[in-house]
């Protein structure tokens, strides 16, 4: 019948049976990736095995980002070199496309970090979003009364990114919403399984952003704004996520001072070495390229309209658009090829039913890993009400 299996197969053919369940396999450069299969007895997760035709050996890469809930079918096709695109069929609008980076910047990146092959989720989004905003600046600057003062004022436009912190809390901070107070061991774990997009030690503790955080308010069609550290901003420029970076400088260093001795939640060594973080911070805030604006906080109803301004938040300014989702399900009958940054995917439908042809544009996708893959645009194909596409008319 078919082709025969090409060697490097036949030989590992055993390997390759032992994976159960719904499975794809695609080739990119000297590798194939086979997605899919059992894993500690759970049926159709995302395992990912590679097997490496240059070396005729199975690798098992190391799995960074939030991998896909398991589901009962999914097709796969490389979309280019550095990435795979994976449909779950039966699945919530949101959460039907994936990307399995097998080669972009971040993955590279992790391959020299942690010398072991590497592969990274990362879950599509149509449209792109408002782009967060990152908010740096030295301890008792004021950065946490802009912000709050912000979201008061538009609760339903932005949403908070909560960091994680090794930091004991303050007598009003709340776990959750101010920061996840967590084990420092704990942290270290999630950030070396690549959960966090940033992580940064401060002032003698550990803090980071974990991808989550950031999700969780960009999904929920709100603004993140990011409270974080120099070293923290510096990650994220460097990150996949395409943020606006805004540095809060104190009026002088005096009032920084005074300020931070009238909020009295630190101890008098704790406030030193506050102020002195701040000198260096304060030097760095003047980085060439790593922030695009610098607001100083000096009347607070002053810098808050500055703020608002650059936000486009103003009465002249257009308001932010949002991105609209069509809903769109893949069924579990479906068939996918890709071409030109061009995906089609054809859904069968109930018998009778005209097919549904979906057109994903994916030219010009932004983000990636550790995160969201953005820029996607999704849409079903007007097709005429003739039997064309059904096959009948075969005379
Ligand atoms: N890199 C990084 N810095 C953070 C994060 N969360 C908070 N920070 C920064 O850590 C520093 C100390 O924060 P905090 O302990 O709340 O003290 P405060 O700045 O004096 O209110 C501030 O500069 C924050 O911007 C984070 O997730 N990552
Ligand atoms: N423009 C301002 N003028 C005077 N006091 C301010 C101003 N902005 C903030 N503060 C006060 O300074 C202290 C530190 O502010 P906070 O928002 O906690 O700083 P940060 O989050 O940058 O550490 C707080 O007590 C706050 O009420």
């Amino acid at each position: 019948m078919g082709e025969e299996a090409p060697e490097y197969l036949l030989d590992n053919l055993d390997e390759f049976s032992l994976l159960k369940g719904n499975q794809t396999s695609n080739i990119v450069g000297k590798k194939i990736y086979v997605v899919g299969g059992c894993e500690d007895g759970e049926d159709n997760s995302f395992s990912i095995k590679i097997f490496d035709r240059s070396t005729s050996e199975w690798l098992i890469p190391t799995v960074l980002g939030v991998k896909p809930t398991p589901c009962k079918l999914h097709s796969a096709v490389p979309v280019n070199e550095d990435r795979i695109l994976v449909l779950k069929s039966n699945t919530a609008t949101d959460d039907c496309l994936w990307f399995l980076e097998v080669d972009t910047r971040f993955v590279k990146e992790q391959k020299k970090i942690l010398g072991t092959e590497v592969v990274a989720w990362s879950k599509g989004v149509q449209g792109t979003g408002p782009k967060p905003v990152v908010i740096s600046g030295p301890s008792g600057v004021g950065k946490g009364t802009l912000i709050s003062k912000l979201m008061k004022e538009f609760p339903s436009t932005f949403g908070f990114s909560v960091s994680h912190t090794t930091r004991a809390p303050r007598e009003k901070e709340v776990h959750g919403v101010h920061y996840y107070f967590t084990e420092r061991s704990k942290m270290e774990n999630d950030i070396r399984e690549g959960k966090f997009l940033e992580s940064a030690s401060v002032h003698g503790n550990l803090y980071g952003t974990s991808i989550e955080a950031v999700e969780a308010v960009t999904d929920s069609g709100k603004r993140c704004i990011l409270d974080i550290d120099v070293q923290g901003a510096r990650s994220v420029r460097a990150s996949s996520l395409e943020a606006i970076f805004i540095f809060i400088c104190p009026p002088s260093f005096e009032e920084l001072e005074k300020r931070l001795r009238a909020r009295g939640t630190e101890t008098e060594e704790q406030v030193q070495k506050r102020l002195r973080n701040a000198r260096v911070e304060l030097d760095q805030g003047k980085s060439a390229g790593l922030f695009d604006h610098v607001l100083v906080n000096d009347d607070l109803e002053r810098c808050c309209e500055e703020l608002k301004k650059i936000l486009s938040l103003d009465s002249d300014a257009d308001p932010v658009a949002y991105p609209t989702t069509e809903d769109t399900r893949i069924t579990d009958f479906h068939a996918v090829s890709a071409r030109d940054q061009m995906i089609l995917i054809h859904c069968g439908s109930e018998q009778g039913m005209p097919p549904t042809i979906y057109e994903l544009d994916v030219s010009s996708l932004k983000g990636g890993a550790p995160g969201r893959t953005r820029g996607l645009n999704m849409h079903p194909i007007n097709l005429p009400t003739t039997d064309v596409l059904s096959g009948i008319d075969m005379d």
